[in-house]
């Protein structure tokens, strides 16, 4: 898509607002004309022997008048323009955001959180910017044209004369800011890693302490604030150049009517009133042709906005980004869109699932059995994932996926949850194979998951257990206690109302394993698939875990991703990964028997936890 049609589609969105701020901009712009021609007035009036075509208290009237209905007029104006560029605005985040969430959980966005919030925010704001110039634009080119047919009527050699050589001091600063902008970008980039730099300081204070890496963290940070240093120094005299040259330009226009007008009136052939004219609309048409550039900057500018969002895109259409779609910022009825929500219980994914299911989540199958076939994916960055990946998980087992690191374990339950677009294979679900997207798929009630490195967010321990779950004391009580948690609420200050830190910095490592793996319980699902929980349990709360699960809910189906003995000796199934593809699998005994890997990991696994 061209920078003009998304333009276009953007404008095309909320078309009367866009209207309504162009007509009212172009009045606010042509407004101007009128005090000129009353001051040419006023001036001519002084002229001696000639008498007064309007009184001076007349001229000062219609002067307050014209200044408060510009008032007037502006203040609306500022109303249209908010409103139609929050509406354009707001479009792009919502389409973009939209998209983010449909897109495979670990694959959301393309890049850093940080760097996400910059497309949502700057890219936005830049479309938003070049798109509401384009209605200052189209008023100053209407006062400009007015104008200067005005001046030429008056005199067309002076008007010539005067403002063909501001025309070419103004395009030649423009050009610069061709220059300013690489600056700029420069600035911005070393400015963003002089940030990036604090926050990993403060972020890994303990990691330097411990490598006694001071001294060289902060020679590094030295580097990156002279760097910055120097490309903001050159940006701002290049910004503070250019400020010169725009409000230094009225002034040049003003000395050259001056030199030019003063032969003319002494001559009779231009008037008082033709002087004060010509300085009075100079300063418009200048503002304007500052302006038309300044709109320029801001059209290049979006175009790489629009780059930059279709990065975000992931190969999907730019056309995305300016679907027509509701903002539901009606105070009532508004509609909530479900297909918006991707991972909420009202979701309305067995739709698209292929399952014949009508609507809703309460219509669900119950699992039976969940098949897997050829599932395989592989990174893009490393080439490195998963292939041809058979799975089997009837209703009440335990299948446990183990494997040295790096083997592909956290590859396949992410794939096989749809938080990974899959390259290859199907999956069935009682026997139908899942159709559309499996993340919109497995949801709770279908599935839960708990991620390997849980998140956790500043707030409360019910809130970050609950995280949107309606609050159900019941349900909840029970999955705290299979999440073996009673003994750290006991300790926790305000039980499940303690606060959190950031990330849960406050919580141990297996608190914060078994608060996510609560988290996960409290959704009652079918299916629950434990990445390396028990990483950061020891292993008699290991042991308490399984064993209360199993108490609790013995038809759910458990994919668990473990190399520990507490979670191998409970499984039906175990499947060893080597390098992204089943090496072997069958029961711990069969395999003890059979497989080598299997043996290693047993053993070692064995040894650690006999010296813990
Ligand atoms: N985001 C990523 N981009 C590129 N390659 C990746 C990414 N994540 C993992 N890999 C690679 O894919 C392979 C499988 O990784 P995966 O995390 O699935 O292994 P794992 O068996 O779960 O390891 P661990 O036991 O350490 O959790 C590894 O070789 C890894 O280097």
């Amino acid at each position: 898509m061209s920078t003009f049609t998304y333009m276009m589609r953007l404008i095309g969105y909320r078309k009367s607002w866009y209207i309504a701020n162009a007509v009212l901009w172009t009045i606010i712009y042509l407004m101007p004309i009128f005090p000129g021609l009353l001051t040419k007035a006023f001036f001519d009036s002084l002229v001696p022997d000639q008498p007064a075509e309007f009184g001076v208290g007349l001229i000062v009237m219609l002067l307050i008048a014209a200044a408060l209905a510009r008032s007037v007029f502006i203040w609306f104006g500022f109303i249209t323009d908010v409103q139609f560029r929050f509406r354009i605005g707001m479009l792009i985040r919502r389409n973009l955001l939209e998209h983010v969430l449909k897109e495979p959980g670990a694959k959301a966005i393309p890049c850093s959180p940080g760097e996400g919030i910059s497309y949502f925010r700057d890219d936005v704001d830049q479309t938003e910017e070049a798109v509401s110039w384009s209605v200052d634009v189209f008023g100053m080119t209407c006062f400009a044209a007015v104008s200067c047919y005005i001046l030429i009527g008056i005199d067309a050699g002076m008007t010539l004369l005067v403002f063909l050589p501001l025309v070419l001091v103004v395009i030649a600063a423009q050009l610069a800011t061709a220059r300013l902008q690489k600056y700029r970008e420069a600035s911005r980039e070393a400015t963003s890693k002089v940030t990036g730099a604090i926050s990993e300081m403060f972020g890994n204070v303990q990691a330097i302490q411990v490598a006694g890496a001071e001294g060289r963290v902060v020679d590094r940070f030295r580097g990156l604030g002279e760097n910055r240093r120097r490309t903001m120094l050159k940006d701002k005299l290049m910004t503070e150049m250019l400020d010169s040259i725009f409000s230094n330009t009225v002034n040049i226009g003003t000395g050259l009517i001056l030199l030019l007008a003063g032969q003319k009136m002494r001559g009779g052939e231009f008037t008082v009133g033709d002087f004060a004219l010509f300085v009075y609309y100079l300063t418009f048409v200048t503002q304007f042709i500052s302006n038309f550039g300044k709109f320029l900057t801001y059209f290049k500018q979006m175009g790489v906005a629009l780059r930059r969002l279709t990065f975000m895109l992931q190969g999907a259409p730019t056309s995305v980004l300016t679907a027509h779609r509701a903002l539901g910022l009606e105070r009532k009825g508004a509609v909530i869109d479900h297909a918006v929500s991707p991972g909420g219980e009202s979701s309305s994914s067995v739709v698209g699932s292929g399952l014949g299911g009508s609507a809703g989540v309460s219509s669900f199958e119950q699992l039976e059995l969940l098949e897997a076939t050829g599932l395989t994916y592989r990174y893009p960055e490393t080439g490195r994932g998963i292939e041809d990946i058979m799975l089997r998980l009837p209703r009440g087992s335990f299948t446990v996926v183990t494997g040295p690191i790096g083997s592909g374990k956290t590859t396949l339950a992410r794939v096989l949850l749809g938080l990974l677009p899959k390259d290859g294979g199907i999956v069935q679900w009682n026997g139908r194979m899942v159709k559309g997207e499996l993340g919109d798929f497995f949801i709770p009630p279908r599935s839960a998951y708990t991620a390997q490195v849980p998140r956790l967010y500043s707030d409360s321990l019910r809130e970050n257990i609950l995280l949107g779950q309606p609050d159900d004391e019941v349900k909840l009580d029970r999955a705290l206690r299979t999440a073996v948690m009673e003994d750290d609420l006991a300790k926790f200050p305000d039980g499940l109302e303690t606060t959190i830190g950031p990330r849960g910095v406050k919580l141990s490592g297996g608190q914060a394993q078994r608060t996510a793996a609560a988290r996960m319980l409290v959704r009652e699902s079918e299916l629950f698939v434990f990445d390396d929980l028990s990483s950061a349990l020891d292993v008699e709360t290991e042991e308490k875990l399984w064993d209360r699960l199993f108490g609790e809910r013995g038809d759910a189906t458990c994919l668990v991703i473990s190399h520990r003995k507490a979670a191998l000796a409970r499984a039906d199934h175990i499947i060893v990964l080597q390098d992204g593809k089943i090496e072997a699998e069958g029961t711990a005994e069969a395999l003890l028997e059979s497989s080598d890997s299997f043996r290693k990991l047993w053993h070692g696994d064995l040894e650690q936890s006999e010296t813990q």
